[in-house]
């Protein structure tokens, strides 16, 4: 018997910590909000980030307390908004068990730092390569938690433990393949916000499938150039983290970035369109990092570019592709 607890009762981390209790481990959630720890402990549920899901399973409850959420952990999850995961996992730092894994699901780059998620929790936790595992994929959270077929990849420096955790998240409905390109999971999960906030701003100002198609080409290039320079496989980028998410949050309403982007496209400002967000748009702060990165390793960030400047100095869709049209004549 696995015991797994999960820090961050958002969307996708009660829709994940649904799969690992429907793959037969007992799941603890920790949350920051009290009402949302009494809504799993007494209703098993979670009306205000997940209301989608009537019942969570028996073998999944919650606490509020950091140490007894963690005490008896083998596997700790992290869902937490990005921006916001060194803060909160500075306070587990001594209440971790020193044998744990620890999971990450979040896809963002930190906004004052630059640095990935696999950073900044090993650097929160002091915790070696060999005990960081990144999951990331076209894991949209409410078709997950509704069952719906899905695949994820499970990654870790040391490939059996990368095995161990994707043991932990197999079921007949989730199914994870495995790698150690930690750096690779971690660049397509946060930079494919920032397409899927493109994406979904073409769309939400009228343009059609065209344009989409291009956007979304143009950004893996981007991704896969920028994911390269950092020490990627390229391999990676054309699997279901790279791609296979590219295609579900570029095209999905369900998608938090998609939606935010779209709304922007409808002529909502930041603000706005940061107020009507259902959870965290991810490649909203992500933007910025992504184009400070792409300084630093020398690798040009058309697109990360052109949305930055949306969301910093409010240009107009129809800018924003201007800007990214406006490059000299290159080999694609
Ligand atoms: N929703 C989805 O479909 C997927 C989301 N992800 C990633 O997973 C991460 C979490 O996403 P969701 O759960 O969907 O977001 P959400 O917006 O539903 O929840 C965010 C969570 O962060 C927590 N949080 C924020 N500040 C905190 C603090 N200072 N201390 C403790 N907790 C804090 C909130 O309490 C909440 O539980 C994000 O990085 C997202 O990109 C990855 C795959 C799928
Ligand atoms: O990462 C996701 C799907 O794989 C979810 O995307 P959003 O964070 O945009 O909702």
């Amino acid at each position: 018997m696995t015991n797994i607890t999960v820090l961050g009762a958002g969307a996708w981390g009660t829709a994940f910590g649904q799969v690992l209790a429907d793959a037969g481990n007992i799941v603890t959630m920790w949350a920051i909000e009290p009402e949302i720890v009494t809504d799993i402990h007494e209703h098993h549920r979670n009306s205000y980030r997940l209301p989608s899901v009537e019942q969570l399973p028996a073998n999944m409850d919650a606490t509020g307390d950091r140490a007894q959420a963690v005490a008896n952990a083998d596997i700790i999850v992290v869902a937490i908004a990005a921006q916001f995961a060194r803060l909160a996992l500075t306070e587990f730092k001594d209440l971790i068990p020193s044998t744990a894994l620890v999971v990450s699901l979040m896809k963002g780059i930190e906004r004052t730092t630059g640095k990935r998620m696999d950073e900044v929790v090993r650097e929160s936790l002091n915790l070696p390569a060999e005990r960081f595992v990144a999951i990331s994929g076209p894991n949209l959270s409410k078709q997950v938690a509704d069952r719906q077929p899905a695949a994820t990849v499970v990654g870790c420096a040391d490939i059996a433990n990368a095995r161990t955790v994707a043991k932990a998240c197999e079921t007949k409905y989730f199914k994870p393949f495995v790698t150690t390109d930690v750096i690779g999971l971690e660049m397509c999960g946060s930079l494919k916000n920032v397409v899927a906030l493109a994406v979904g701003m073409a769309r939400g100002a009228g343009y059609g499938e065209n344009t989409a198609a291009m956007i979304e080409t143009r950004g893996l290039a981007e991704l896969t150039a920028l994911g390269k320079a950092a020490g990627a496989d390229p391999k990676t980028f054309a699997g279901l983290a790279g791609v296979g998410d590219l295609v579900a949050t570029c095209g999905s309403p369900l998608s938090r970035n998609y939606t935010f982007g779209a709304n922007l496209g409808k002529g909502l400002s930041v603000e706005e369109a940061t107020k009507a967000s259902n959870g965290v748009a991810e490649g909203v702060p992500t933007t910025g990092a992504v184009v400070a990165l792409g300084r630093q390793l020398g690798v040009p960030t058309p697109l990360a570019s052109a949305m930055s400047d949306v969301l910093d100095k409010g240009i107009s869709c129809a800018d924003m592709l201007a800007e990214l049209f406006g490059g000299a004549i290159t080999e694609e």
